[in-house]
């Protein structure tokens, strides 16, 4: 998604959730002077395990491991929405995508995306306003990874459009050129999450309806 058809929906979130735009350049800004040619992974390579293929995208619903039982991952390439990694992880999945902004979980969690990393998933990190600690104490520890805004894209910064990291696994592999988009472990109903959580859900739902 270009960024002059995502700016107009990331006013209306911001706006939506009382987030400020600058907050989310400056973080922006601080990812991108993380970035190395040797920890810079390319978007071809991206493209190469997305393009033509049938895609499971997983969030992290509490239905997640019932979701996957009726799966046959073989037949995928998987996209992992932050916590989902370390569900996928603990299943002996190494999902071939995760998006992350490393700050939903428990630190076990992002250990395991970090391993994950290692075993050769390409790890979009996202940088926003509410999130710098994380990328400052978590970065230096993923190799090679592709760095994400949801503020206006630069130099090796991406933005494929949504928001919260499961429809940013949607928009991702939408951009990519999946051939199929099968959705687990997305629950936008769940009303056993914080308020934050249910805004962000119902966000979720909407971006990945449009
Ligand atoms: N019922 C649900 N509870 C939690 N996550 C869900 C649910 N349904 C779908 N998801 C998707 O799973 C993604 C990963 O959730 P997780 O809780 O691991 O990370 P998070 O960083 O806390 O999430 P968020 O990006 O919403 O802040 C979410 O971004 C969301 O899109
Ligand atoms: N500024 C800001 N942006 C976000 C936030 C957040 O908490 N603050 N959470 C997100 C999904 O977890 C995505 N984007």
């Amino acid at each position: 998604m270009d960024f002059a058809t995502w700016e107009p929906i990331y006013e209306r979130i911001l706006e939506d959730f009382g987030f400020d735009r600058k907050g989310d350049e400056k973080a922006a800004l601080f990812l991108s002077h993380k970035l190395t040619e040797e920890n810079t992974v390319s978007l071809s390579e991206l493209k190469a395990v997305i393009s033509g293929k049938p895609v499971l995208v997983c969030g992290n619903a509490p239905g997640l491991r019932s979701d996957l039982l009726e799966i046959n991952f073989s037949a995928f390439t998987v996209i992992a929405a932050d916590g989902a990694a370390a569900v996928l992880m603990d299943m002996g999945i190494v999902p071939e995508v995760i998006c992350t902004d490393l700050d939903g979980n428990s630190e076990a969690d992002i250990e395991k995306e970090i391993l994950a990393c290692e075993k050769g998933s390409i790890v979009l990190i996202h940088a926003h306003g509410d999130n710098i600690d994380k990328l400052e104490k978590y970065v230096p520890r993923f190799k090679r990874f592709i760095a994400t805004t949801q503020a206006k894209p630069f130099d090796d910064i991406y933005n494929f459009g949504g928001f919260s990291d499961g429809d940013r696994c949607f928009f991702v592999a939408r951009e990519f050129g999946a051939n199929k988009i099968r959705l687990a472990g997305f629950d936008f109903e769940d009303n056993n999450v914080n308020p934050i959580k249910k805004k962000k859900l119902k966000w979720a739902k909407k971006l990945i309806g449009i």
